[in-house]
């Protein structure tokens, strides 16, 4: 686990720009005419519909996605009164949470105010700009009041964070961690350490869960909070053991089924843990120290369920898990407020989640492959792509029942389209291309059958139905890897090619191999021998039709693949050669790049059948091809070199499809700015054309330019390489490709392999 020191905390928020957080404008404003439009004269319309009809401040402003994380200082994390503008910091934080996890935009707004009722009346009168207020580490009991205040006299969601937000999370995850333990929430003995906003408000919904008050005990800095106590507020008194005989925190624990920490670093001791009842729940939740730590409370008891507050450590209970999300599915139905049915559906949802299988994305950012519901996994992860879509939902759909969304949601699954493309994690592009292979699934062979990467993206493409997978490798190591992996391989079909059962397949491909290539030398013999090897067993399962389609590349060199591929299945017949096209998902829209990977120096008549491939390709993608043929220079300024076999292989293609959409030679930047182009070059073919493909004058540009985007900006989505002009489908994969990455190519391959049939069904 990575330790944080002071020296990297503080020049990560130094570094580059002071601070966490920037605003950024949203529309385009490079022009006067943008200009005019983005202020005076032209934003004087907006303000006027919203004069006419307030609830258009939705339809014309940020409002809707704009969050207040307002705060006083008074309880900074565990750090407590420490004043409004230390704690900025921590409230910018949250803005960065908000809008990774949320997509939502956060202003922080510290209030050096520490009087409640002041403290109200500067956060109604900011009121109107924002869609919700997020109020955070603000003291109790004033907490109380301020929140109770502003949810009467604001029509917006309001939420104190360090009361609700731990409290669903904590409650999802004491349900959890219950289930593990084998207990009851109604039987629990629980001892909630500290009685200020976050421990009372957490009290109060493991209650209503089920937990009786009888069994609960809760201290606060002076000890045990007993009936008869002096100085008990009235939030306290409502937790207020008749027990006489504890008052220390020591005492409470004896027995305790549960301990809940939101009070201070350091108070829990390893002794006090080991008096606990058998498999012992500790939540040490103070931050940034915990009540124990993760090592300590470990080290005393193995059979301890243990979450703390912080990041670094298993079962992580932060409100990082809900405000999020709770605010997201709020601001999507303009809730009026966030209300106890919102909250327990956020509660259901989360707890939901945590039994589920783990994504891919969630086990490659904490670099393990084994985390399933258990000890050490009974909360979902900050990182779960899945929060997004299934608190928020829950969150919406609870608000819409209830009565408080001003603008309901009818279509769910669009709606959880719409999350997850606001945050990047599938781009409709992906989505229509694996609900595309999911129409007509397909059986898709997988070379590397024991490549963890292979493996795990054949299970991923079976659960979403886009292939009936096959791997390649021996049965036994791939059930113990499946094993390592917690993957379920049920419904995937294991072929071992070089065991004895297969001595007659092996056979019948080498004798097709060895009479197609009877003329280049090959004989049966040495067919067979290469039977044993995956990518010619592979390949000729489909080019015999025991497959409809084959993926590798993750251990192999392409130049071995390639030659393989050749042999094997062979380049159709209406070209010459073959090549790879990248698509490239971008803010400014799709392209597709070629050839990437395949001929190296690239003469005329290969670039001739390059762009005739990526032509074919593209509109496979049902995307109608524009190509630019790039060079360093433009139509013919250039008359040596590349830019004259661009020009030749242009020549050639107008002349031969006179409606292809192509020209050049030219460079990037008129490829991409058609506005440039017609100017300067009215004469071209693309006039008034985006161009969408881009076929490069050898691959050593091809290949640095889409590698050049996706280093540059993350956001790039990369999908490829994409095989074209193969006899039949085959598609490699990069050394270093994700599980999403081969499943993007898995889909595909599945709807090449379909089109395909579809031709030979028409005897094309
Ligand atoms: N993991 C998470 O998601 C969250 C964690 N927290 C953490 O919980 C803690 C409390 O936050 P919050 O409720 O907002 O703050 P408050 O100031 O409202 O409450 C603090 C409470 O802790 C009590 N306390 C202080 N020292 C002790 C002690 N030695 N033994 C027992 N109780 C003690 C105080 O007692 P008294 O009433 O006598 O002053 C008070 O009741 C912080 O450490 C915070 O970081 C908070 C929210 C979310
Ligand atoms: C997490 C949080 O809100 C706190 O510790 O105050
Ligand atoms: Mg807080």
């Amino acid at each position: 686990m990575v330790k944080i020191t002071k020296e990297a905390a503080l020049e990560y928020h130094f570094k580059d720009r002071p601070g966490k957080i920037e605003v950024k404008p949203t529309k385009p404003y490079r022009t006067q005419t943008d200009l005019s439009l983005a202020y005076s004269p032209g934003v004087a319309f907006p303000c006027l519909e919203i004069q006419n009809n307030p609830d258009d401040v939705y339809k014309y402003t940020d409002k809707g996605n704009l969050v207040a994380v307002i705060s006083n200082g008074t309880a900074v994390l565990g750090l407590g009164d420490i004043g409004a503008m230390s704690g900025k910091p921590v409230m910018e934080g949250k803005g960065l949470l908000f809008k990774i996890y949320g997509g939502v935009d956060v202003f922080d707004i510290e209030v050096n105010e520490k009087d409640p009722v002041k403290f109200c009346e500067a956060v109604e009168k900011i009121a109107p700009t924002f869609g919700g207020i997020n109020l955070e580490d603000i003291k109790a009991p004033e907490c109380f009041y301020i929140e109770n205040r502003l949810k009467q006299t604001l029509d917006i969601p309001v939420m104190h964070d360090d009361q609700h937000g731990t409290a669903i999370i904590s409650a999802a995850g004491l349900l959890n961690a219950l289930e593990v333990a084998g207990k009851k929430i109604r039987e629990a003995k629980i001892v909630v350490n500290g009685a200020g906003a976050a421990a009372i408000s957490c009290t109060k919904l493991y209650c209503s869960l089920g937990a009786k008050h009888e069994n609960i005990v809760m201290l606060d800095s002076r000890g045990v909070i007993y009936k008869g106590r002096e100085n008990v507020n009235e939030q306290k008194a409502e937790f207020a053991t008749s027990r006489t005989d504890i008052h220390t925190l020591e005492e409470a624990v004896k027995g305790a089924d549960v301990f809940v920490g939101l009070s201070k670093g350091n108070v829990l001791s390893q002794d006090m843990v080991r008096s606990m009842a058998d498999h012992p729940i500790v939540f040490a939740l103070a931050n940034p120290v915990p009540e124990i730590s993760y090592e300590d409370a470990m080290a005393a008891r193995p059979d301890v369920l243990m979450s703390t507050g912080r990041s670094d450590y298993p079962n992580q209970i932060n409100n990082v898990i809900g405000f999020p999300y709770i605010f997201r599915g709020a601001l999507d139905v303009h809730a009026r407020a966030i209300n106890e049915e919102m909250k327990l559906a956020a509660v259901k949802a989360i707890a939901q989640l945590a039994k589920m299988p783990i994504p891919e994305i969630v086990n490659e950012v904490y670099h393990v492959s084994d985390l399933q519901f258990g000890p050490k996994y009974f909360i979902p992860k900050p990182v779960d792509p899945r929060l997004i879509t299934e608190v928020s939902a829950a969150v919406a759909k609870a608000a819409i029942e209830s009565g408080v969304a001003r603008t309901p949601i009818t279509d769910w699954e669009a709606y959880k389209e719409r999350l997850r493309q606001m945050l990047g994690q599938e781009t409709k592009f992906t989505r229509t291309l694996h609900a595309t292979a999911a129409m007509h699934p397909q059986r898709v062979v997988f070379a590397e059958g024991g490549h963890p990467t292979m493996m795990k993206a054949a299970v991923k493409a079976l659960q979403e139905g886009i292939c009936s997978p096959i791997l390649l490798g021996n049965p036994d190591r791939l059930t113990r890897l499946a094993n390592r992996l917690k993957l379920d391989l049920s419904g995937v079909e294991i072929i071992d090619m070089r065991a004895d059962k297969e001595q007659g397949r092996r056979a019948t491909y080498a004798k097709h191999l060895s009479e197609k290539r009877a003329r280049q030398g090959y004989t049966f013999e040495e067919a067979y021998d290469k039977m044993y090897e995956r990518n010619y067993f592979g390949m000729s399962m489909v080019e015999q039709g025991d497959a409809d389609a084959f993926i590798t590349g993750l251990y192999t060199k392409y130049s071995n693949t390639i030659k393989v591929a050749k042999e094997v299945v062979g380049i159709n017949p209406a070209y010459n050669t073959f090549a790879t096209m990248h698509i490239l998902n971008t803010k400014k829209g799709i392209y597709y790049i070629a050839d990437t990977l395949i001929n190296r120096h690239p003469n005329d008549s290969v670039l001739y059948d390059v762009a005739r491939l990526a032509a074919h390709s593209v509109s496979f993608f049902n995307d109608e091809p524009v190509m630019a043929m790039i060079s360093y220079s433009n139509f013919g300024t250039d008359e040596v070199g590349s830019p004259v076999t661009v020009h030749q292989a242009v020549e050639r293609l107008q002349k031969d499809y006179p409606d292809m959409a192509v020209d050049g030679e030219m460079q990037v930047s008129f490829a991409l700015n058609k506005e440039l182009r017609d100017d300067k070059y009215p004469f071209t073919r693309l006039k008034g054309k985006d161009v969408n493909t881009l076929v490069f004058p050898n691959m050593s540009s091809a290949n640095s330019c889409y590698m050049l985007l996706k280093g540059l900006d993350p956001d790039v989505e990369v999908i490829g390489p994409i095989q074209m002009g193969l006899n039949k489908p085959i598609h490699f994969t990069d050394f270093e490709a994700s599980v999403q990455d081969v499943v993007n190519i898995t889909a595909v391959a599945a709807i090449d392999a379909y089109v395909e049939k579809l031709k030979n069904n028409k005897g094309e």
